[in-house]
């Protein structure tokens, strides 16, 4: 019998439930190769070290997008510890949308508010092991591989070279960091790395392995292995309540209360505090730059099954 709290009949009637949703949205086109996405797809895994279980097209392959930013910042912890990052990227979240230039003038000395716009990440992505943009992106690559178990993890070049065609926004807010020295490195260095970041290939079941980790304190449910630091997942954790979805954190947080980070490609990445990972990927994104149904199937599955980590009366 499966360990999980939901078996894979439940699962798929309720991803066919939330599969309707995805109409309300619209596939991200800001970046071109983003609109290649099939609408239609709409996949989830659920782990937790011993089973697996999936619903939908979980074969589809996406990008990571912002959903390396809770990766990458936990990777620049390990490597540079808490007061060297939080020195130049704050802990606050933010009603702004995550390409927000505005905040960054508003704050004195200029710091971004968090890792989890824009500009906190690219931020957070200086502070990577490694001087050059091949020494950053494999380090970051060998994190990924460990957090999925997937040594065949990949940038996909074509959603980076996408991307870097149309990064006026992040290489302006690179600029504006670096004339206030928040950022010391070569601008196109970074903005090179970022992206590469952003584009890294994946599947449902990679982003639940990667859950799994983090709601288990950074241990790999399965092998055991502590992957990152406890108090590193928990901040990790933190900033997927606080900020993972953007200017829509709070509404998630009451309605679904899961830690969640979300990525323009539609993909979801949520972390249970029992170590169990769920990853769910459906294109269409809502006005905030959230997965439409995506959304709506995870505060729905939070609903059926109580899994808000606010709830009183938790039983996994
Ligand atoms: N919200 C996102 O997923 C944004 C990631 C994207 N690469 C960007 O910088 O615009």
């Amino acid at each position: 019998m499966s360990s999980l709290f939901i078996n894979e009949e439940q699962l798929a009637s309720m991803v066919e439930a939330a599969r309707p949703v995805a109409a309300q949205g619209t596939v991200a086109s800001y970046i071109p190769a983003l609109s290649e996405a099939d609408p239609n797809h709409f996949g989830c895994v659920i782990y937790n070290g011993s089973d697996t279980i999936k619903a939908g097209e979980t074969d589809a392959l996406f990008t990571l997008q912002s959903v390396s930013k809770i990766l990458s910042l936990a990777l620049a912890l390990i490597d540079q510890g808490e007061d060297t990052v939080f020195s130049k990227v704050g802990m606050e979240p933010t009603g702004d949308p995550f390409y927000t230039v505005q905040a960054l003038e508003e704050e004195k000395p200029s710091k971004p508010l968090n890792p989890m716009i824009n500009a906190g990440a690219l931020v957070v992505t200086s502070l990577l092991p490694g001087k050059t943009e091949s020494e950053k992106i494999s380090r970051f690559l060998t994190f990924i591989r460990e957090l999925t178990g997937n040594p065949s993890i990949a940038v996909c070049e074509k959603t980076a070279a996408s991307e870097k065609e149309h990064a006026d926004l992040n290489r302006a807010l690179c600029y504006f960091m670096k004339s206030h020295d928040v950022l010391k490195e070569d601008v196109e260095m970074i903005l090179n790395v970022y992206i590469k970041q952003c584009s890294i290939l994946l599947n449902c079941e990679d982003l639940a392995r990667i859950g799994s980790i983090i709601g288990n304190n950074g241990v790999d449910p399965a092998s055991k292995k502590s992957i990152m630091p406890p108090h590193i997942a928990k901040i990790v954790t933190t900033f997927m309540i606080t900020c993972g979805m953007y200017n829509e954190s709070g509404s998630f947080a009451i309605k679904a209360g899961i830690p969640t980070k979300s990525g323009v490609s539609g993909a979801l990445l949520s972390g249970l505090k029992n170590g169990t990972g769920i990853g769910v990927y459906s294109p269409p994104l809502d006005n905030k730059g959230n997965s439409a149904a995506g959304i709506h199937f995870l505060e729905s599955l939070s609903n059926v099954y109580n899994l808000s980590i606010f709830s009183t009366y938790q039983e996994l």
